[in-house]
């Protein structure tokens, strides 16, 4: 192992085995003869980083590509089938909430135990006791079984001993997650009081704004391997456009899905009623009204590099592409758009009109392009109203919920849309 580092994991593997489903009824367990048919399934695939002392990094990926495996790895909950891994130093880790804690036992005595599980004496346990139950702000519950605690007491009380058992290396899995706000600050501080001591540390977390505020390195593990190793802001943006591409390509299947269900619901509505399909749709006004001398034929976005899209990042340029059909002409056309959050909150609404472009005539099918420059919208689903007016408001085609958008951010700010800001600090 090099004298820098704390932890050398080589070329490491790890599978499970997966148990088939074997009916749960005595006939079906009885007619089942292939009782233990398992598969197995490689979750990692030959992994190998190092980590430095002092250093801290973060593992992200999405779920269920293999974090959590890599870390009780770290551990040694449990162990690889080939590779080698090799640590320098006492490990202390927040792995599963409150695991190691007896939930008969008082707080206190769970101190002590899960202390000694890290490699603590007795008497050095006395000797920082007062900072855990200071840390953990449990003091008048410290002799109630932890049973009867919340999860956030749980984990304040996993948290004030993990922290102080003077660990080398400490392995934290999405912890800060969990607890109160004001909890979750002050493990946030601790984290990086620790870190300035020397203590290396390795977090797996979603929260990726969390990661660049600790960490100096990201490892991105996709597919049971890594697919990128490097500084939080160069690997994140990497990270976050791949899994807009497949939220992406998630939204199409679900488009798709929804299209199939409306299509068998309009089939099946139609034969009820003894009508065709096409009567049916020339009935229905649905969230969808106007005197039809237009017809909005699809509403289609796209990202400022032209390619057909519906998750953006928060801040991106979206291209509104409004095709429609002319049944008659249609005088001082106006055309207008409304941007609601999926629970119906009207994040924005504008027309032609509003505007101020001048009042034009349509003449033929077309398509109409809206260029929303910076859609500041935070990370949600929003649904965008497409209408087309007519002289004195007279509605041509109102088409509600024309086009589902999803937006994501890595930056943790909250509410519906991002206000440009500029900070000064007091000299
Ligand atoms: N004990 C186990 N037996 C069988 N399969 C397991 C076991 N532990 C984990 N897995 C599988 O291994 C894969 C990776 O799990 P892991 O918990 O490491 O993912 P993760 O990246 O931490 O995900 P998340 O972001 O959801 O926490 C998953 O498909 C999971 O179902």
């Amino acid at each position: 192992m090099k004298p820098e580092n704390a932890i050398e994991v080589k070329d490491v593997t790890k599978k499970f085995k997966v148990y088939l489903d074997k009916g749960s009824q005595l006939k079906e367990r009885l007619l089942f003869h292939e009782r233990n048919r398992y598969e197995e399934r490689w979750v990692l695939k030959g992994i190998s980083f190092e980590v430095k002392k002092g250093e801290a990094i973060g593992l992200i990926g999405h779920n269920g590509c293999g974090k959590s495996t890599t870390l009780k790895l770290l551990t040694r909950i449990i162990y690889p089938d080939a590779g080698s891994i090799e640590m320098r130093g006492r490990v202390s880790s927040l792995i599963e909430l409150g695991a190691g804690f007896h939930p008969d036992m008082s707080g206190r005595e769970n101190i002590y135990t899960n202390a000694a599980i890290f490699g603590l004496t007795k008497k050095e346990i006395d000797a920082r006791m007062d900072d855990i139950i200071a840390f953990s702000e449990l003091e008048e519950f410290l002799d109630n079984p932890v049973r009867t605690y919340s999860s956030g007491m749980y984990m304040r009380l996993a948290f004030s001993v993990a922290i102080n058992v003077d660990a080398d290396i400490l392995l934290i899995d999405e912890i800060l997650a969990v607890g109160d706000t004001n909890f979750q600050a002050k493990c946030f501080n601790k984290l990086r009081e620790i870190k300035a001591q020397g203590t290396t540390i390795v977090i797996v977390s979603h929260s990726l704004g969390q990661i660049e505020q600790i960490c100096e390195r990201s490892i991105w593990i996709h597919d049971g391997q890594i697919r990128a190793e490097g500084s939080p802001r160069d690997v994140h943006p990497e990270y976050l456009s791949f899994m807009g591409e497949k939220r992406q390509e998630i939204a199409e299947k679900e488009k798709e899905r929804q299209e199939e269900k409306e299509q068998k619901k309009h089939h099946e509505e139609a034969e009820e009623k003894k009508v065709s399909p096409e009567e049916l749709e020339k009935t229905k006004q649905d969230g969808r009204w106007g005197n039809g001398h237009a017809r909005i034929q699809s509403v289609k976005l796209y990202a400022e590099n032209g390619q057909e899209q519906n998750v953006f990042a928060t801040g991106s340029l979206v291209m509104v592409k409004v095709a429609y059909e002319l049944k008659e002409t249609v005088k001082d056309a106006v055309f207008g758009i409304g941007v609601f959050r999926s629970d119906g909150v009207q994040c924005y609404g504008t027309n032609t009109r509003i505007d101020q472009l001048e009042e034009f005539n349509l003449t033929k099918s077309g398509t109409m392009c809206l260029s929303l420059d910076h859609v500041n919208l935070l990370p949600g689903e929003y649904w965008l109203d497409i209408a087309i007016e007519s002289e004195v408001g007279i509605p041509v085609d109102y088409y509600r919920q024309a086009a589902k958008v999803e937006f994501y951010s890595q930056i943790g700010d909250v509410g519906i849309a991002r206000i440009d800001h500029k900070w000064k600090l007091p000299e």
